[in-house]
């Protein structure tokens, strides 16, 4: 047996690991788990160059839980150490990097737990380490290293007989919960999910069916519960991967989700290595939920769900799995935010998935349009927040028409001038969020030739501004923001037929009724095939008023703003109001005719609700 004391360069580095490493104590698995795999990875390489002679046999890593013995244990079978490199790597290697990593980020907690240390992380959960490993080389003897947290270490011989390392957490009082099998189960799953190497823990029980036909009979058996796929799909060829094998794959990250639209295969070496699987997923009218769903991996080793750094904000809606050594894992958020690599990779990812985007519209134009329901929240809110995505995008972001039809904006913008084109030489596109509530506005719109856009989504009132200001000649106006005539400013007058002072009592009239605030009476000379009253919700501060709420800005109590237009032309106004003599029953015919704008724009509730519809049931007496 032979006693040794650590070097220690600085002060005894375990108080601070405990000390910082609060967050995130589980990371201890996936850097052992990790050294076993690299462990296993350099003595496949050895044998594959010839350097070992014979079969390697199993290379299985096993994870064994004593719940008696409150230890867990990571067992490889890869190279091994003999008792000089145990010297050589735990001593010296592996204590000072994980010295220096905690003297640089002691600062920062959530980094050091995050990241964890190698090795030495080990004792973030364990009293006593023992690492039990014997030399792949021939005539190598097995060796034993404990140390139970202080800079203390022994190491004597051990009778090990096969190949490989056990490293031996005697789990601490604080650190139980790493002794429940479930809670390994689901930390394997988080971490080691994807790892190279087959990774066991415990067995589980298969049915499996033996002879044929009448003879078959059911049986169950005990395997090896392998936790892990070491041939995740990311890896792979794209030219040996079935749609099945992609949406297999995405069942197996994501089970029990709805398949995805399609995806795209990320395979880069120069200038940085990168690959991965981005996912579309079926999004609906949803939005926030599904983000923070790309997984991070390095060497096939998780690393985060968070990738925010990595990928464009709009793309943090897709799904998948990025892998990437050359991203600088354990360094600060800022690092990362200005480190070239990231940078360029950020570029990389977002023109791949417009370039995809842009092939997909170009071979089959049917299955991207049926697809643009879903895919529309991508484009759009790319196209807002990315510059060079609007350019390689606005050639197939589309716009739906009340009809059902699908138009690229730019041909649409072609085919609606004509009819729509305003005073000011705009063209305005004309839309509704909901058309079955704008219905009579949509009516009369058709009866005047226009057209109608449906822009239902949340993201649709940034999208507009956006394209306002980037396309440029249009402008986007509801359907129900002004009286049709003036949806479309044209240079035509029309005349009325009421005479001015008729004009200033209907008006005196309406504003004895209409006294909610917000709300302007306004006279209109328009056809009388019009509507008698229309309730108009103008463009411009209703927009500005709904993007401010999504951004979770107020305007406080700022009350809608509507204009009441009385068509001066319709017949219930030209003639059955100006001619009543009564002066109540004048007043009751404008209540009513108000009224029903009302209903018209969804804005008749309650008590008043109410008293209309039992108002109108007495006309029926
Ligand atoms: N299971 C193992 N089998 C063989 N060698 C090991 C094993 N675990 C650790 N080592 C040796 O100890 C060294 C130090 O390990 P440690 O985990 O601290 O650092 P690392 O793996 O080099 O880097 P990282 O900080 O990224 O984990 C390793 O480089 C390796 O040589």
């Amino acid at each position: 047996m032979h006693k040794g004391s650590i070097s220690v360069q600085t002060e005894n580095i375990f108080p601070i690991i405990k000390k910082f490493l609060y967050s995130d104590h589980e990371i201890f698995l996936r850097e052992l788990v990790s050294n076993a795999v690299d462990a296993t990875t350099k003595l496949k390489t050895l044998s594959g160059k010839g350097l070992i002679k014979g079969d390697i046999g199993e290379t299985a890593i096993e994870i064994l839980l004593d719940e008696e013995a409150k230890t867990l244990t990571i067992r490889d079978r890869g190279i091994g150490m003999t008792a000089d490199e145990v010297e050589k790597y735990l001593n010296q290697v592996a204590f000072s990097s994980a010295t220096e990593f905690v003297e640089k980020y002691k600062d920062d907690a959530s980094i050091i737990g995050h990241f964890g240390l190698g090795f030495y992380s080990a004792f973030m959960v364990a009293s006593k380490v023992e690492v039990r490993t014997l030399s792949y080389q021939d005539g190598a003897k097995g060796v034993t290293w404990a140390c139970e947290g202080n800079p203390e270490y022994t190491l004597e011989d051990n009778d090990k007989d096969f190949r490989g390392t056990d490293v031996i957490l005697h789990i601490n009082e604080e650190s139980k919960e790493f002794l429940g099998n479930s809670r390994i189960e689901q930390l394997l799953d988080k971490y080691c999910k994807f790892l190279p190497v087959p990774i066991q823990f415990g067995t589980r029980t298969e049915t499996i069916t033996e002879g044929e036909g009448d003879e078959a009979t059911e049986k169950e058996i005990e395997v090896d519960n392998i936790i892990n796929n070491p041939d995740p799909a990311w890896r792979k060829a794209p030219a040996d991967l079935t749609d099945e094998d992609y949406k297999a794959f995405y069942n197996e990250l994501y089970p029990f989700s709805t398949p995805p639209l399609f995806w795209i295969h990320l395979n880069i070496d120069y200038p940085f290595n990168l690959t991965g699987i981005l996912y579309f997923p079926k999004l609906g009218n949803s939005f926030e939920v599904q983000k923070n769903k790309i997984q991070l991996y390095s060497n096939q080793v998780y690393v985060t769900d968070d990738v925010k750094e990595i990928v464009p904000e709009f793309l943090t809606l897709l799904h998948g799995v990025i892998d990437s050594p050359d991203i600088p894992l354990n360094v600060s958020r800022s690092y990362l935010q200005s480190d070239g690599n990231v940078k360029k990779i950020t570029g990389y990812i977002t023109k791949k998935v417009a370039d995809k985007l842009a092939e997909l519209y170009k071979k089959d134009e049917e299955g991207f349009i049926s697809k643009w329901d879903d895919l529309g929240v991508f484009v759009k809110y790319g196209m807002i927040s990315d510059d060079k995505f609007y350019d390689r995008s606005v050639k197939f972001a589309l716009v739906k028409n009340i009809d059902g039809k699908y138009f690229p904006i730019e041909q649409y913008k072609e085919e609606v001038k004509a009819q729509q084109t305003d005073k000011y030489d705009k063209v305005v596109m004309l839309y509704t969020h909901a058309p079955e509530q704008h219905d009579s506005f949509i009516a009369a719109a058709k009866a005047k030739g226009y057209d109608i856009l449906v822009l239902d989504h949340v993201i649709d009132n940034h999208f507009m501004q956006h394209m306002e200001h980037k396309l440029g000649g249009i402008t986007f106006v509801r359907v129900d923001s002004d009286t049709v005539d003036n949806l479309v400013q044209k240079d035509e007058q029309a005349e009325s037929v009421l005479s001015e002072e008729q004009q200033e009592s209907v008006k005196g009239l309406f504003e004895a009724i209409v006294t909610s605030t917000g709300s302007t009476v306004m006279l209109k000379p328009l056809s009388p095939e019009d509507q008698p009253v229309t309730i108009t919700r103008p463009e411009f501060m209703r927009r500005m008023k709904e993007m401010q709420g999504l951004q979770g800005m107020s305007f406080g109590d700022f009350p809608d703003s509507v204009n009441v237009v009385v068509n001066t032309n319709h017949p219930l106004v030209a003639n059955k109001l100006v001619e009543e003599p009564d002066a109540d029953k004048q007043k009751e015919v404008a209540d009513y005719l108000y009224k029903l704008a009302m209903l018209n724009q969804q804005m008749l509730k309650g008590a008043e609700l109410t008293a209309f519809i039992n108002k109108s049931l007495n006309f029926l007496k």
